[in-house]
């Protein structure tokens, strides 16, 4: 007989990949089920995300997060014993009341979001089934495409570049497993000739390449050519997926390439990412223009999301009420989905859901700050989400990431259907159009 009420829920301290400390939950129910969730963190944050909870002073540069393991010992533990852990959306509304800030701060983000993830886990491990299983209720679901970052750049390593994420998209590949394998000779490649040019540097906070470029085009001409070199046609098999992060390095309409040396206005910057798009493989863009540039995201979307997947990650930072503005407005055609961007693991579900009633694309997301936590494989799997954004190879917390998708992706055996082209919902990635 299983018995999901909680029965035991506490906080600890535990370290992300940064270097930082997070918060981890572990949830324990009636019938002994046991959940455990970390916390993530973001560095490149949008306005509107969930605020994590630090202590400030000067240990750990005031981001210790000992107030926030108090909020779940304190206050989040009483309020939920007894809770049926089945019941998500309850206990997650509860979460949110309890806190009774807009943006999670007092007993925050970092607490609530990993209480909800844990709970999530818990539920799953009571009824037996893996987590991915347990939330698709039955339904069909895919597995992700992945998207993997070669370059990193933005706040991810120090500015080095302007642009934040260089990634591929392997929708070609006939299942994940054969994407991360060709993922993997792209990255082989792409480290190579930048060994051989003298540009690599070690590598960023998502595991991808700090690169020593002179410019961010050379980014993009390097990220071809590895392309090419590892022996994959470029846009037809493999394509380039952008991260700019522009409220990185531009707010009210002006932009500074500071790598490039030139300020641009908003139209100046989607002229200068068109041409990109007409240059190079690329099939996704995310965060174009800044946060604050609901024009320029209308423009660059009217411009180019017919041929073009356009993200909104620190411009809809999970908010199901932006995702349903935003295809009013026509101002993106896909959503980022970050757990701790929304605040729970209901709010994140609505803001995905939000995307697929519009039609947009949906990916799952990582965030630079991570674990060993493989919350979001699950989440990504579970919700049919189509794509999963994780960062690199050769950091652990990413390839936790990956790994679990390639169990699920075994466990599902035949049946197991890879999202490939039809993670896009752009009109131009119809397969007829894009596929050899
Ligand atoms: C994953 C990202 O970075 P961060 O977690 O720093 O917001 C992103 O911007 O998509
Ligand atoms: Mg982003």
């Amino acid at each position: 007989m299983t018995d999901a009420r909680i029965a035991k829920l506490y906080g600890r301290r535990v370290w992300d990949s940064r270097g930082r400390p997070t918060v981890e939950v572990e949830v324990h129910l009636a019938d002994g089920a046991v959940g455990r969730a970390i916390a993530p963190a973001g560095a490149s944050t949008g306005q509107g995300e969930a605020l994590d909870l630090r202590d400030g002073g000067s240990r750990f540069g005031g981001l210790d997060v000992r107030r926030a393991v108090g909020s779940v010992n304190e206050e989040i533990a009483p309020a939920l014993l007894g809770l049926d852990a089945i019941d998500q959306e309850s206990v997650d509304r509860l979460l949110v009341n309890l806190d009774g800030t807009p943006d999670r701060s007092r007993l925050g983000g970092n607490a609530i979001v990993a209480t909800s993830m844990a709970v999530l886990h818990a539920a799953a491990a009571s009824a037996g089934v893996p987590l991915w299983r347990h939330l698709s209720g039955g339904r069909p679901v895919r597995i992700p495409l992945p998207e993997i970052q070669i370059f990193g750049g933005g706040a991810h390593a120090d500015r080095r570049v302007d642009v934040q994420d260089f990634m591929v998209v392997c929708p070609a590949a006939r299942s994940f497993c054969e994407a991360l394998d060709w993922t993997a000779e792209i990255y082989r490649a792409a480290g190579s000739l930048m060994r051989k040019a003298g540009k690599a540097q070690g590598v960023a906070d998502e595991g991808g390449f700090w690169p020593a470029f002179d410019s961010n085009e050379e980014a993009l001409e390097t990220l071809t050519l590895a392309i090419e070199t590892a022996g994959f046609t470029p846009a037809t098999q493999v394509g380039i997926s952008l991260d700019i992060a522009a409220s990185q390095f531009g707010t009210g309409g002006r932009y500074t390439l500071a790598l490039d040396d030139r300020t641009l206005d908003t139209a100046g910057l989607i002229d200068m990412l068109g041409g990109w798009i007409e240059q190079y493989p690329i099939l996704s863009v995310e965060d174009p223009v800044g946060e604050d540039d609901h024009e320029g995201m209308v423009e660059f979307t009217r411009r180019f999301g017919h041929r073009c997947q356009v993200i909104g990650d620190d411009y809809l930072v999970t908010n199901a009420k932006r995702v349903e503005a935003a295809a009013t407005n026509g101002a993106a055609n896909a959503v980022l989905v970050k757990p701790n961007q929304a605040g729970t693991v209901t709010e994140a579900h609505q803001a995905l859901r939000a995307g697929k009633d519009a039609g947009f694309a949906t990916i799952v997301s990582a965030r630079s700050g991570e674990s060993e936590d493989i919350t979001i494989s699950h989440l990504s799997v579970g919700w049919d989400a189509g794509q999963l954004k994780v960062g690199s190879f050769t950091r652990s917390e990413r390839m936790a990431k990956w790994n679990e998708v390639l169990r699920i992706e075994e466990a599902l055996g035949d049946s197991a259907e890879f999202s490939g082209w039809s993670a896009f919902t752009f009109p131009d990635s119809a397969p007829s159009v894009t596929k050899p």
